[in-house]
């Protein structure tokens, strides 16, 4: 969403007569998914707890040989809870309350996401921290930094897999202890029994003039890692990755059944490239993606410039959401929510 524009899709809906509006959709989207409906506990708890809840089926020809095999993919898009700049004198504070309420609001989610009866669950690049790595400022951002292996985050999705017995997928900002304190950019993949399965590092970090994460961190080191998972084969290619078609490329060759993409993407840097690059990967490399955005306008408490020929400001823009599921077939869900 950039301004008071809100979506393709609500466009669309609001000025093409609905004939011409299915049509549209069918060669923008490809085969029509099914939207699927939750129960009012489900409705009720998200309304109480402040979030939306949309869910839609892929079909496929039924096999006589072989049973259907049918995972449920949850995709978590979420704004931080508390501004950059909370009133919380300090700093080190800040960074626990911050961390601590999305930890809380993130649990909320995965209880309602395990109603719907998600396998897989999929959080968003750096959940647990502001997009700070625009700043390019240390402190205090750095100190979001958590083990991989028994982090605060890790330990708390540990017990929430296995209670649920559902995959997670978080991409945290991640401290290596055991080699210096190095920082990674860091998705940390635990499967249903509630162990830690691996790590995947992100490999592409975005250089784009003054937007420079490796001023946090360098390309990871863990190749193009694919996870066997209990309901299938799970490849992360974060952020900046979605940009490289040979990136997809190499999770496919490594068999990956689905490739997550979490993100954090402003309007001005990637909004039109957005609903192509995991669709198309999606369609080049038969199996599933799934891209996930942040939402919301984050403020930072200094000035910096972001490569957009703006002059310093405290915010790197509208983090667009608009995450989505694509299909080898190259059908895709819809951006319904914002
Ligand atoms: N986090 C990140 O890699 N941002 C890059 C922005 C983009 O190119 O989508």
């Amino acid at each position: 969403m950039s301004g008071e524009f809100e979506s393709v899709d609500k466009s669309l809906k609001k000025h093409l007569p609905p004939s011409e509006y299915a049509e549209v959709r069918r060669i923008l989207y490809g085969n029509e998914v099914s939207k699927l409906e939750f129960s009012s506990e489900v409705q009720s708890e998200a309304e109480q707890k402040d979030f939306e809840v949309q869910g839609y089926g892929f079909s496929a020809l039924k096999e006589e040989e072989r049973p259907a095999r049918i995972v449920r993919v949850g995709a978590i898009q979420n704004k931080i809870v508390l501004p950059t700049t909370a009133p919380v004198v300090e700093q080190t504070f800040y960074i626990v309350f911050q961390a601590a309420a999305l930890r809380q609001r993130i649990s909320d989610i995965i209880d309602t996401a395990a109603k719907c009866g998600v396998n897989i669950i999929c959080l968003q690049e750096a959940w647990t921290m502001p997009f700070a790595f625009c700043t390019r400022e240390k402190h205090p951002w750095c100190q979001f930094a958590e083990s991989a292996e028994d982090g605060p985050t890790t330990k708390l999705l540990q017990e929430l897999a296995k209670k649920y017995n559902m995959v997670i997928i978080s991409p945290i900002l991640e401290r290596d202890g055991n080699h210096g304190d190095i920082l990674w950019n860091t998705s940390v993949v635990i499967s249903n029994t509630g162990t830690v399965l691996g790590i995947s590092r992100k490999n592409h970090i975005p250089r784009t003039g003054d937007f420079n994460e490796s001023t946090y961190y360098m390309e990871g080191n863990t190749g193009h890692k694919v996870f066997q998972t209990q309901y299938g084969k799970i490849g992360i290619n974060i952020c900046y990755g979605r940009h490289h078609p040979q990136n997809w490329l190499m999770y496919g060759v490594n068999g990956a059944e689905i490739v997550f993409n979490p993100s954090a993407t402003v309007g001005a840097l990637s909004e039109p490239m957005w609903c192509i690059e995991a669709r198309n990967a999606a369609i080049a490399n038969s199996y599933f993606t799934c891209a996930i955005n942040r939402v919301g306008t984050e403020l930072f408490p200094n000035e910096f410039t972001s490569a957009d020929g703006k002059p310093a400001h405290k915010d790197f823009g509208h983090f667009y959401g608009s995450s989505y599921v694509a299909a080898p077939d190259g059908s895709r869900t819809p951006t319904e929510i914002f």
